[in-house]
């Protein structure tokens, strides 16, 4: 049987508590609700219980020994929609501990492990709209002028031709990461991912399986990191006075790929003041520990901005959260390509999602026959109509429809391309022939995607390191099916209404 995290959340209070009584919040105080009340349903998941998980408080006695507080633990992780809590691990006590000695003051927010979105911030009070979720101090925050602080601050300032202020931040952290037990930065660095999952980390044999344009951009990262990285040789060396060993076995390229990641998947956008010292290019990074936990969520929306009368980088929620559950702030409008490019990660029925079709796949399905075929792509490529081109949620796009309409004119019509690109109607007949064109692309693409999925688990296979990797690579392509199953069937139905 198929259930979801909130009916299994359910399922395991009543089995634990088989035979106690259950306290409803909002209901009458003291009212007992006895388990034989509740009726527990879940096909596919459609939620037949009326008591939501997080509203079910435990009547039990307190109690201040061992059993109690593993019970208390035992109760939490229970409640906290498949969370597991980790705020009692050494690793999370001593950051706690580093950003309270910087003013930080403890919140509602525990850092626990979810079985969907992974490491997290859950809540342990509920938040209306609009308030504060975490407040972090200046001192907190790791910025360029944290850098320029540092010993590394007068080999940057005497370096020529300045420096980005991104690669300034990475020799900062690939350098206290080298410093270990004896960085102040130890209690931060020690809870910061060990490997990322971004495409410039990916196998080349993985990223073969991405889909068109996501494929080239994660090519283009690679040589980015890699440029980056023999680009900065230079400086690097300069770094040796600093290290006893050889700066080339600290500064290696996988060091470089790691704080580049970093920066790249956590940092929050906070413009610093241009300084001499460094190239043009943006100084917008702040790492912000601890609230660097917070996963994304296209559906919630916050404010995240450093406030200048407290000194603190602040997010405030716009929407409700509620108590218990996992706190997401919004990195963005991101599709999925762009979650996975920027972030390393996708987010399952994201509404930003679509599906791109690239030339090579129009190619393939424009009609072989037609005389005009190459004016008509030029007229296309002239006018940007070959980029961006989509199905979505809600089937093709505006854009995609538009390049078909074009595409699909006949040559007693084709004078009236310029309206076509205006959104004007042709003909009947052509809005038929463009329909079906779309449905063709999407057929065509339903079955490019069911191919990768199954060469992906072929290569799951003969491949165990490659795991997560491929898992990645698998939920897009799945998200990326059910967007193209829901195109089809709208374009099926619009089909038939013109036919
Ligand atoms: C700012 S960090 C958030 C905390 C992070 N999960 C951690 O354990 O440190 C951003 C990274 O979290 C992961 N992430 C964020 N939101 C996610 C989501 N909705 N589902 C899965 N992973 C997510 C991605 O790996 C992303 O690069």
């Amino acid at each position: 049987m198929q259930i979801c995290s909130q009916c299994r959340a359910l399922l395991l209070l009543l089995i634990f508590n088989k035979k106690k009584s259950i306290v409803y919040r909002g209901a009458k105080r003291n009212t007992k609700i006895e388990e034989s009340n509740f009726s527990f349903s879940c096909s596919g998941c459609v939620h037949k219980q009326q008591i939501l998980p997080t509203d079910l408080i435990f009547n039990m006695q307190k109690s201040r020994g061992r059993t109690g507080r593993k019970r208390r633990r035992k109760h939490f992780k229970d409640l906290t929609s498949g969370g597991v809590n980790y705020s009692h691990k050494l690793e999370y006590i001593q950051l706690k501990k580093w950003l309270k000695e910087r003013g930080f003051e403890d919140n509602h927010l525990k850092p626990a492990q979810f079985s969907d979105t992974g490491r997290g911030l859950l809540t342990t009070k509920a938040f209306q709209a609009g308030e504060l979720i975490i407040s972090l101090p200046e001192k907190c925050l790791l910025t360029t002028a944290t850098v320029l602080n540092s010993y590394l601050g007068k080999y940057i300032v005497r370096w020529k031709p300045p420096l980005s202020p991104l690669i300034a931040l990475c020799t900062f952290l690939i350098a206290e990461k080298h410093t270990g037990e004896r960085s102040p930065w130890k209690p931060y660095l020690d809870i910061l991912p060990k490997t990322y999952t971004c495409p410039a980390c990916l196998e080349q044999e993985v990223v073969k399986l991405l889909p068109d344009p996501l494929r080239r951009k994660a090519q283009e990262q690679r040589t980015v990191v890699q440029e980056l990285h023999s680009s900065s040789k230079p400086f690097f060396s300069s770094l040796q006075p600093l290290l006893t060993e050889n700066v080339e076995a600290v500064f290696t390229y996988d060091a470089l790929l790691w704080a580049w990641c970093t920066i790249n998947t956590r940092t929050v956008y906070m413009k610093q003041p241009q300084k001499e010292c460094f190239s043009r290019e943006p100084d917008i990074y702040a790492l912000a520990p601890y609230l660097d936990l917070l996963n994304h969520s296209p559906n919630v929306q916050v404010r995240g901005t450093f406030n200048e009368q407290t000194r603190c980088y602040e997010i405030r929620m716009d929407s409700r959260c509620r108590k218990y559950e996992e706190v997401f702030i919004c990195y963005g409008p991101h599709d999925n390509q762009r979650l996975l490019l920027e972030y390393g990660f996708i987010a399952i029925d994201n509404p930003h999602s679509s599906v791109y079709v690239s030339t090579d796949t129009l190619l393939k399905c424009v009609f072989l026959g037609d005389k005009k075929k190459n004016t008509k792509l030029s007229i296309l490529k002239g006018h940007g109509f070959l980029e961006n081109l989509t199905f979505g949620w809600d089937g093709p796009s505006w854009r995609l429809l538009t390049a078909l309409k074009l595409l699909c004119l006949g040559a007693d019509e084709f004078a009236c391309w310029k309206r076509v690109l205006l959104g004007e109607v042709i003909s009947s007949g052509n809005e038929e022939k463009a329909l079906k064109l779309a449905t063709k692309i999407c057929f065509s693409l339903i079955e490019e995607t069911q191919h990768v999925l199954h060469q992906i688990s072929k290569l799951k296979k003969d491949n165990i390191n490659l795991e997560a990797q491929l898992a990645l690579i698998k939920g897009l392509r799945l998200e990326d099916l059910r967007i193209l199953q829901k195109s089809a069937e709208i374009l099926s139905n619009l089909n038939a209404t013109v036919s």
